[in-house]
């Protein structure tokens, strides 16, 4: 799996850290209050379990699952809910964990979704954030790292479902997609 990797673009440490930091700013952000954190699976589940952990303010979790990469490294522009939400979101104040914003295809869509259903706030964090393979005007409140334009793996991340496993995030090597 290593042999796949072209070059470690951010390693285990300066991701573990990383969250660290969001986890204090959003301890502060939602002091007094118990907001419904939901993870969109799968990318963002490695990233959901580390960060929930360094957040102090009780917190409820419910989990997604929408898909729009199937095995592919380009969106397909059409999210499918896969597995909606357990809770009701009415009048609660909604955290989306997303591993990666790329075409932000899927967030305008979860957005939408999630303030039709009256949530009280919605906000994002996302650990990756590439700006450059926009299709929609979107930011999240809250971002890890911005990293350039090439096709990630690792920490969640997947190339056709593999990869999701490594600790750290990587530059799949050309090769492996153009097979
Ligand atoms: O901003 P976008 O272009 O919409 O891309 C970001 C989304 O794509 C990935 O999910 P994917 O659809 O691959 O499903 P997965 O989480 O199961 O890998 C990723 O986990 C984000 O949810
Ligand atoms: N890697 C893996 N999955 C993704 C990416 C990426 O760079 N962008 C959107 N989904
Ligand atoms: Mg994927």
């Amino acid at each position: 799996m290593q042999n796949d990797i072209q070059e470690i673009l951010i390693s285990e440490e300066e991701i573990q850290q990383r969250i660290r930091e969001l986890g204090a700013q959003l301890s502060k952000e939602y002091a007094g209050r118990t907001p419904l954190v939901i993870c969109v699976l799968k990318g963002a589940f490695i990233f959901m379990a580390d960060l929930v952990k360094v957040i102090t303010v009780p917190v409820e979790m419910d989990f997604m699952a929408v898909s729009s990469y199937g095995g592919t490294t380009k969106s397909s522009g059409v999210v499918k809910i896969i597995k909606d939400l357990d809770t009701s979101v009415e009048g609660r104040d909604v955290l989306i964990v997303e591993d990666i914003i790329d075409s932000g295809l899927t967030l305008s869509y979860l957005i939408d979704m999630l303030q039709g259903r009256n949530a009280a706030s919605v906000k994002v964090v996302t650990l990756f954030d590439k700006p450059s393979g926009r299709a929609v005007n979107l930011e999240a409140e809250y971002t890890g790292f911005v990293i350039p334009d090439a096709f990630l793996v690792g920490y969640g991340l997947d190339y056709a479902e593999l990869y999701r496993n490594l600790p750290y995030v990587g530059v799949l090597k050309p090769e492996i997609y153009s097979k």
